[in-house]
């Protein structure tokens, strides 16, 4: 499997065309084109031709190109993916989906359009359905067909459908979150966390971004470039931690330990699992050096 790192994401309009460009410059895993919240009704035909260029265009280096389309249930979303799918962005992603009956459609019209095989489906998890399927929906990660790679969380529609306050902590979701990145994890899939709306509060920002690196996030989405430098080094494995990971994968390959289940470094005990995590933790430090 391979382990590439979605620290920040960033959400542009894709009606914004200087946004787009400046992304190809920014330091961030990914972007996403949005197509989706972002874009008035009466741009959307615009921005969906606007994005289908600038995807073909190309330019996004080793950024993950995500294109947001419009919802299942919306006058935009076939017309969005044929506008789109051609193109071959990295990841389609789709919001509001609730079931797996959704996701299983959606890969059949890729299938009929003849899709490149190498497009992923991602899902916003962001109504109180998808949270109650949640396991359902990361089960088809193991279905070629649904091509399902990933979740993000929308907790701004997530907060409007359920009445819930996105209060600092997010103590009235938290349960949610955590079960998101259960089902996830539990079926091999990245899953993303949701957006900071209040961009001049940075302090309030960082927590947030602490708090998902803690609950298990691969990252977090964010809507402006001020947000990119600090959610980068939440996520990032710091350098005191490869060092250890370093350590503890070599520990293991000694002769001495070929044969042992825990050895001890630096006072603290370590297993063979921690050395499986201390590979995961290397990839990815590896992964953000070589940018
Ligand atoms: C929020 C904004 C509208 C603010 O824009 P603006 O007032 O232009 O900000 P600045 O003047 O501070 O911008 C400085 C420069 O940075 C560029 N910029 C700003 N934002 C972005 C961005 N997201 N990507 C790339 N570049 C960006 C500006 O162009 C300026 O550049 P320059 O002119 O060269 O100096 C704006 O930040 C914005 O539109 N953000 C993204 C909004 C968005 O995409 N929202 C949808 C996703 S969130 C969502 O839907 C969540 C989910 O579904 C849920 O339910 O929770
Ligand atoms: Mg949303």
């Amino acid at each position: 499997m391979t382990i590439r790192p979605r620290r920040s994401v960033l959400y542009m309009p894709g009606s914004n065309p200087r946004a787009m460009e400046k992304a190809k410059t920014l330091p961030i895993d990914a972007v996403i084109l949005d197509l989706e919240d972002s874009v008035a009704p009466d741009a959307k035909g615009e921005a969906r031709k606007l994005v289908a260029e600038t995807v073909k265009a190309g330019g996004f280096g080793r950024r993950e190109v995500f294109v947001r389309v419009n919802g299942v249930d919306t006058p935009w979303f076939s017309d969005d993916l044929d506008a789109v799918v051609p193109a071959k962005p990295d990841v389609i992603l789709v919001p509001k989906v609730s079931s797996p009956d959704t996701l299983e459609m959606i890969g059949q019209r890729l299938l009929d359009m003849h899709a490149d095989s190498k497009i992923r489906i991602w899902i916003m998890i962001e109504t109180p359905l998808s949270i109650f399927n949640i396991q359902a929906l990361a089960a088809c990660a193991g279905d070629t067909e649904t091509r399902l790679g990933g979740f993000v969380m929308g907790t701004n529609d997530l907060a409007k459908e359920t009445r819930v306050r996105l209060v600092p902590g997010r103590a009235p979701m938290i349960g949610w979150l955590a079960t998101c990145v259960l089902a996830a994890h539990a079926y091999g899939l990245d899953i993303v966390d949701g957006v900071y709306n209040t961009l001049s509060d940075m302090e309030g920002f960082e927590r947030e971004c602490r708090e998902g690196r803690d609950l298990g996030f691969d990252g977090k989405t964010l809507i402006h470039p001020n947000q990119i430098a600090p959610c980068n080094a939440v996520f990032s494995p710091s350098a005191d931690e490869v060092a250890l990971a370093r350590k503890m994968i070599a520990a293991f390959e000694q002769p001495e330990n070929r044969g042992k289940g825990v050895v001890q470094i630096d006072g603290r005990m370590v297993e063979r699992l921690h050395a499986e995590m201390a590979q995961r933790t290397v990839a990815i430090a590896d992964a953000i050096g070589a940018e």
